[in-house]
């Protein structure tokens, strides 16, 4: 195959059947063995992105894997070797070893590593065998547990062989180190780690490992999307992979079917505070000190869509910064009374920003009824931060958004700003208003029957202000 640049091979690799995920904070998937999601949804909605690697043996393809995992520390990435899947000797292969081929497909136990790599996908957790180089078994060290992750990475020198397995990976990256540094690092290896004298490794490589790869591992480099020269040494590559792997990880498919829609970039940081806002035990300090920060990153990034003019300032060492200006008409609306909780994460960014209020009321799910609005009169001039911390329907949006309209703010000057969507409110935003941009840090499921958020965080506001029954409750001492 022709060599192409790295960066043609990414634009090549982007039809990437990935379908998304940091699309809710829930933990859709299981812990533990053999529990699948807790949700068809979630099954549905989360696959996650399957990078297969290929090479020759110590091409670097683990110190490629170990690389990538370092640098999406804030993914959760594992690691599936196609050496864990060796088949177990029998005691006869055993007495002649050196006659065995531990180079060619056949000595994998390829049907166990689909059973493991379908579980993966599906998220259920699996054990995983922890081969042995030096006694040739998988059973002399305990199993390696392995949990379903956003990236699963599967890396050996056939993972390319079989369709099947080819079929599963989302991204196939080839190693292609030269021949002689191959076998250099293998022999210092061989010896060091795995307790081999250099004549068996070079037996070894002139009757097995040098013919499969000219056989079975060199014609699998065209199924590859990116071919890595010299292994870990490419730090360019394993950056612009990453970088690749970050887009898609990223990109919910809600965002690809509306341009106007962003979520905030996923860290465990912020999974960890929606963990915190949406465990029902936390208690209302805690869930008033975490909703705050989640706030305060999602009020940043809205602000980051807001337009600027640039500016040039002296620096006190008499050089010229060339920087932008704040867009300076700006005003905040609440949605009484969960809205208000944003205001002053807002205000904390945008000294003196006016605020106006809305009071939406809700009979049931569609009857929805603008009942207050208190407004700056030259609103139509400015750039709304409209706040809401939970996007469910859309219904409150919608009323919310239209009396804007009808105030004469243009579609395009108002930021939408929450905490959690539902893809249903989504929708009905997007489409009534393609204009409005929307901002949020994570996706949820979809809404019950009652038309909550679901896994959501109950009521948003009772839980902020404090206003929910077991907090109200004061429990007089018996006596
Ligand atoms: N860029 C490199 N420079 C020097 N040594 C390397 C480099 N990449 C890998 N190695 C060493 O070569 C050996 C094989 O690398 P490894 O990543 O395990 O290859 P593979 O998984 O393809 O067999 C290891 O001992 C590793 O430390
Ligand atoms: N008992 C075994 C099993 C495998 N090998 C060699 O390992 C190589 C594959 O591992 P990489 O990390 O290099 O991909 C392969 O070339 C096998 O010959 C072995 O020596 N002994
Ligand atoms: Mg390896």
């Amino acid at each position: 195959m022709d060599s192409k640049s790295v960066v043609d091979l990414i634009e090549s690799s982007s039809e990437v059947h990935f379908s998304g995920f940091h699309i809710d904070g829930s933990e859709a998937r299981s812990t533990g063995m053999e529990q699948p999601t807790t949700s068809a949804t979630g099954d549905l909605l989360k696959q996650p992105f399957v990078i297969g690697v290929a090479g020759g043996a110590a091409s670097g393809k683990t110190t490629v894997c170990n690389m990538i995992i370092q640098q999406l520390h804030d993914q959760r990435v594992v690691l599936v070797n196609q050496d864990s899947f060796y088949h177990n000797l029998s005691a006869e292969e055993l007495t002649r070893v050196h006659d065995y081929n531990f180079d060619h497909p056949d000595a994998f136990d390829t049907e166990q590593l689909l059973r493991v790599m379908d579980k993966l996908k599906h998220g259920i957790a699996v054990d995983i065998p922890n081969y042995d180089f030096k006694s040739y078994k998988s059973d002399v060290f305990p199993a390696r547990r392995v949990n379903p992750a956003d990236v699963i990475i599967l890396e050996g020198i056939l993972v390319f062989h079989d369709p099947r397995v080819r079929e599963l990976m989302s991204m196939k990256i080839f190693v292609d180190t030269d021949a002689d540094v191959r076998l250099a690092r293998r022999i210092r290896r061989d010896t060091v780690e795995k307790d081999r004298d250099i004549g068996t490794v070079l037996d070894q490589y002139t009757k097995f490992v040098k013919p499969a790869f000219d056989d079975f591992i060199l014609p699998t480099k065209k199924y590859a999307d990116i071919i890595i020269p010299r292994g870990g040494d490419n730090h360019v590559a394993i950056d612009l992979i990453v970088q690749h792997i970050r887009t898609k990880l990223g990109q919910h498919d809600l965002c690809k079917i509306y341009p106007n829609f962003y979520v905030i970039q996923s860290t465990f940081q912020i999974r960890g505070m929606h963990t915190l806002i949406r465990d029902s035990q936390t208690t209302k300090h805690d869930f008033v000190f975490y909703a705050d920060r989640l706030i305060r990153l999602v009020v940043e990034h809205g602000l980051g869509h807001l337009p600027f003019t640039e500016k040039q300032v002296i620096t006190p060492t008499g050089s010229v910064y060339t920087g932008v200006d704040f867009c300076k008409r700006l005003c905040g609306v609440s949605v009484i009374r969960s809205g208000e909780s944003m205001e002053n994460a807002l205000r904390a960014c945008c000294k003196g920003i006016k605020i106006g209020k809305i009071l939406i009321h809700r009979e049931g799910d569609n009857g929805q009824q603008l009942i207050y609005e208190k407004l700056p009169n030259d609103i139509s001039d400015r750039h709304v931060l409209l706040l809401d911390p939970i996007l469910g329907t859309g219904n409150s949006a919608v009323q919310a958004i239209s009396l804007l309209l009808r105030k004469g703010v243009p579609e395009s000057n108002i930021i939408f700003l929450n905490l959690i969507s539902a893809p249903q409110g989504v929708h009905v935003v997007c489409k009534s208003f393609p204009k409005v941009k929307i901002v949020t840090s994570e996706i949820d499921i979809g809404l019950n029957e009652d038309f909550r958020v679901i896994p959501g965080m109950g009521e948003f506001g009772d839980r902020y202000f404090g206003t929910d029954d077991d907090d109200q409750q004061v429990v007089a001492p018996t006596q």
